[in-house]
C-alpha cells in the first residue's frame, strides 16, 4: 500500500461539529438509510421488500456488492409504479473510506440528489463483510452533501438462526469485530428470520430463544431498537425517516435512553453498553474536553463506536442531544426542558474494552465526572448500580457491569 493510501485510510480527522442553527437545515433533505449485516442475514430481501411496498416514495439503492467476482457495484433507482429504473455504478472498496471510495459515494450521492425532485429516500446497502462506522461518517458530515443529504439511519439485519453461532465464532471480536461493530452501529436492529427457529412463535420455547437473542444483542446495543421479522416484512415507519441522528426527534431518543439503564450485566462480550448518569446540570465546554479525551485522544482504553446521551446544561433552558460515531460527534440543543421534568444528564457509550479496562474506566469516569460537571463542589457517593457504593470512585472491586448507570449524590 502507498503511503498515500494509507494516509487516505486513516479514520476519518476528528471533527467537532459546533452547535447548529437547526432552522439553516433544509428540511427537504433526502434521508439516506445504511443497510448493513453479516452474510445472508437478509440485506438484500430487506431492500427488495421496500421497493416493492406500496409507501408511495420514490427510492434510490446504492448497493455494494462485494465478492471476487462481482468487484463492482451498482446503483438503482426505483421509480415507483410506471417509472424506469435507472442504473448506476459505484465503486466501494470494502468497508474502507480512502479517497476513492468516499469520492466515489459522494460522486453516487450528488448524482441521484441533483434528481431530488423525484427522490424521497436512499438506501445504502453494504456488505457484509462491512463495519458502517466510514459510510455513516461520510453520510453525516461531508461538506459537499451535508445539506442535500442526512444520515436517517443504520439498520443492522441479523440472522435469528445463525446469530449466536456468529457472535460466538467472533466472541473476543478480535478475529471478525465487523460481526459487532455491524449491531454496535445501529440505530435498528431486524432479528430476521424467526420462521427458521420455529414455526410456532407461540412455543415458550421459541420465544426464550428469541428472547435470549434480543438479549444477546442488547447486551451490546442497548440503545438499537430490535424488531423480529420474517423475510424482513417490518413496517416501514421503522425504516424510511427514522431520523435516529435528527435532535428534533429527540423524544425517541430520551425513551431508549431510559430504557437502556435496565440492561442487565454481562462480561463475556467486549463490546458492550456503557451508561452515566449524572443529576447536576453541566458545563457544555468541559464536556466537549471530556468526550474528545474519550473519543478522540482515546484515554481510559474505551474504543467507543458509538455514543448517544441528553444533557441538562448550565446557563441552558434547552435540553441538549449528543451524538457520536467513532470520532465525530455533535451537541445541539433539541427542545426546551418542560418546567417539572427531571433535568437528568444520561451518557449512553458503545464500545469495545477488556474487563480491567471497564474496571480502570468507572475509576476514571469518576474522576473525569469530577471534574467535568459543573457546580459539584464534593461527590460523596458513587453508586453503582447493584452493586456496592464507592467514594469518590476509588472502590472499584468488582468486574464494572455491562450497563453501569452511575448515580452521583452531591453534597
Ligand atoms: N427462511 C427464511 N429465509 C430468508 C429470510 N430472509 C431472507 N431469507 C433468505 O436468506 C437468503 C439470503 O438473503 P439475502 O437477502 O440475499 O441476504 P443478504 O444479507 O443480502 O446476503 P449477502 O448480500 O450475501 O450478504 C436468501 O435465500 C433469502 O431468500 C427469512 O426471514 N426466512
Amino acid at each position: 500500500m502507498q503511503d498515500d493510501d494509507d494516509e487516505e485510510e486513516n479514520p476519518p480527522l476528528a471533527v467537532q461539529i459546533h452547535q447548529i442553527d437547526e432552522s439553516s437545515i433544509p428540511q427537504d433533505t433526502v434521508g439516506v438509510t445504511v443497510i448493513t449485516g453479516y452474510l445472508g442475514s437478509g440485506k438484500s430481501t430487506l431492500i427488495n421488500f421496500i421497493l416493492s411496498a406500496q409507501h408511495g416514495k420514490k427510492i434510490a439503492v446504492i448497493l455494494n456488492e462485494f465478492g471476487e467476482e462481482i468487484g463492482v457495484e451498482r446503483a438503482m433507482i426505483n421509480e415507483g409504479d410506471g417509472g424506469a429504473l435507472v442504473e448506476e455504478w459505484v465503486e466501494l472498496a470494502n468497508g474502507c473510506v480512502c479517497c476513492t471510495v468516499k469520492h466515489s459515494l459522494v460522486q453516487a450521492l450528488e448524482q441521484l440528489i441533483q434528481r431530488k425532485e423525484r427522490l424521497d429516500h436512499i438506501l445504502l446497502e453494504t456488505t457484509g463483510l462491512a463495519d458502517p462506522a466510514p459510510l455513516a461518517s461520510i453520510l453525516w458530515l461531508d461538506d459537499q452533501l451535508e445539506s442535500a443529504v442526512r444520515l436517517d439511519s443504520i439498520v443492522t439485519v441479523t440472522d435469528a438462526k445463525n446469530l449466536r453461532l456468529q457472535l460466538n465464532e467472533h466472541r473476543d471480536s478480535s478475529t471478525f469485530p465487523e460481526a459487532f461493530l455491524q449491531i454496535a452501529f445501529a440505530d435498528m436492529i431486524i432479528l430476521n428470520k424467526v420462521d427458521l427457529v420455529s414455526q410456532d412463535e407461540s412455543d415458550p420455547m421459541v420465544s426464550d430463544i428469541l428472547e435470549d437473542l434480543e438479549k444477546e444483542l442488547r447486551n451490546i446495543n442497548s440503545l438499537a431498537k430490535i424488531i423480529r421479522s420474517v423475510r424482513c416484512q417490518v413496517d416501514l415507519c421503522n425504516i424510511l425517516d427514522y431520523r435516529a441522528y435528527d435532535a428534533k426527534h429527540v423524544a425517541h431518543l430520551e425513551g431508549l435512553l431510559k430504557e437502556s439503564q435496565s440492561v442487565s450485566s454481562r462480561h463475556d462480550s467486549s463490546v458492550r453498553t456503557f451508561c452515566i448518569c449524572e443529576q447536576k446540570q453541566v458545563d457544555i465546554n468541559k464536556v466537549k474536553l471530556w468526550l474528545e479525551d474519550i473519543l478522540w485522544e482515546k484515554k481510559y482504553n474505551m474504543d467507543v463506536y458509538r455514543c448517544k446521551g441528553v444533557l441538562a446544561v448550565h446557563n441552558s433552558d434547552q435540553l441538549h442531544t449528543i451524538q457520536a460515531v467513532r470520532e465525530i460527534y455533535e451537541i445541539v440543543p433539541a427542545r426546551r426542558w418542560k418546567q417539572e421534568e427531571n433535568q437528568m444528564n444520561r451518557i449512553v457509550f458503545i464500545g469495545k474494552a477488556s474487563d480491567s479496562d471497564y474496571r480502570h474506566l468507572s475509576i476514571f469516569t469518576v474522576e473525569i465526572l469530577m471534574r467535568t460537571f459543573s457546580g459539584i463542589p464534593s461527590m460523596s457517593v458513587l453508586h453503582q448500580h447493584g452493586k456496592k457504593s464507592i467514594f469518590n470512585g476509588r472502590e472499584v472491586e468488582k468486574i464494572v457491569p455491562m450497563c453501569l448507570p452511575l448515580v452521583l449524590s452531591v453534597t
